[in-house]
């Protein structure tokens, strides 16, 4: 297929873009540099705008007859989702409803969306399975929420099928270490646990030791960002007219931040010094998939199901790239 992946140029949406390129599909990165990084992409393969401007969205899903797309482009600091709405309403919501439009009228009926667990906000129990109710508590949440319903109206309506996929928390890094995670300002954990391994921060902040969990630190589900790569071109192929299909993507393990950190160390052997902080504000205890459904419905399987393995690629990438991809 001819693919084009909105956000190519960021985390996941860089992997995703290359691993589909490799399963012999012919791949397009769009995205407006906000976050994204030139360096994440392949030589010619980097289409320049944004999902607000539908004409030249129009423009380049004609141009390369673009049979399917991947959306992976949206602002996903949950934080400042809280303090400033109004930008996460217009950028995932208003873009991405430009982006549908635009696809109405190039004819194009493929998409697979980034969704988050971040949509169930405080979950019912743990693991979280899909039927559980979906009740955001940011704005962000909500903002993918918002669009989960519209792909589902659109299924409905016009024939369009979609696959909006849940990811829990993305982590890791490519094998080959030319890939990364590389974020400015970074909030995620493993990418400043080993910032202090590098030297470039002094402490890891622990948020809250006396969580109503095993070490009393928050448990999430890191799931490799190849895995959740691969579930994405899985979820693609199997696309029909009218096909909805919802999933979490994560591993059904969950990790502590603790643990986290002790997989840091031992894997950079360099002492990470750690302050124990109160709770970050929203953060639920602990955040784990039932991962059932992805593996029943796209026979994906996740290779990574430890935290040590997906560690070593982000170590691999954090090493090699200290000041990312220094564009
Ligand atoms: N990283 C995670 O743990 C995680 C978890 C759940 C869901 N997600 C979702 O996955 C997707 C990718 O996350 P990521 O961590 O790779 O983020 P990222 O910021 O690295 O990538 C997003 C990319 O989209 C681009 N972009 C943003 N707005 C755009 C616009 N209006 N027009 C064109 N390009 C635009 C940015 O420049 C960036 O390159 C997001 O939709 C995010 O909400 C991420
Ligand atoms: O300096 C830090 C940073 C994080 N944490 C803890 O580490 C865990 C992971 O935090 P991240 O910020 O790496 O990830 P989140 O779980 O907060 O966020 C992830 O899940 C969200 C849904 O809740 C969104 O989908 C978001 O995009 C995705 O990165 C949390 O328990 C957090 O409290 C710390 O203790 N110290």
């Amino acid at each position: 297929m001819n693919v084009l992946v909105s956000g190519g140029a960021g985390y996941v949406g860089s992997h995703a873009a290359r691993m589909l390129s490799r399963a012999g599909h012919e791949v397009w990165a769009y995205d407006n540099l906000v976050f994204g990084h030139r360096g994440a992409v392949a030589p010619g393969r980097l289409i320049e705008g944004d999902l607000l401007d539908k004409a030249k969205v129009v423009a380049t899903l004609r141009e390369h007859q673009i049979d399917a797309v991947m959306h992976f482009a949206a602002f996903a600091y949950v934080g400042e989702s809280v303090t400033d709405p109004a930008k996460y309403y217009h950028n995932n919501i208003v873009g991405t409803l430009s982006l549908m439009d635009a696809m109405r009228e190039a004819g194009v009926w493929r998409i697979v969306f980034s969704s988050t667990c971040a949509t169930y906000g405080e979950p019912e129990s743990v693991p979280i399975r899909e039927t559980q109710a979906q009740n955001p508590i940011n704005p962000y949440g909500y903002t993918k929420l918002v669009i989960e319903r519209a792909l589902s109206d659109f299924a409905k309506a016009y024939g369009w099928g979609y696959a909006a996929l849940r990811y829990f928390n993305a982590a890791g890094a490519s094998t080959d270490g030319d890939l990364g995670e590389d974020h400015d300002p970074e909030t995620h954990l493993i990418p400043l646990v080993l910032q202090v391994a590098l030297g470039q921060r002094e402490h890891i902040t622990i948020f809250g030791d006396k969580l109503p969990t095993p070490d009393g630190t928050c448990i999430r589900d890191y799931i490799h960002v190849d895995d959740l790569a691969s579930a994405h071109i899985s979820a693609l192929e199997k696309l029909g007219r009218g096909t909805e299909f919802r999933c979490n993507l994560g591993t059904g393990q969950g990790t502590s931040v603790k643990e986290v950190i002790d997989a840091c160390r031992a894997i950079t052997g360099r002492p990470i010094p750690a302050v124990v902080a109160p709770p970050r504000a929203g953060d639920p205890p602990a955040l784990i998939a039932d991962a059932g459904l992805a593996r029943r419905e796209l026979g994906w399987v996740p290779r990574y199901t430890s935290i040590t393995p997906i560690v070593e690629t982000a170590w691999k990438w954090h090493e090699s790239h200290p000041d990312g991809y220094a564009d």
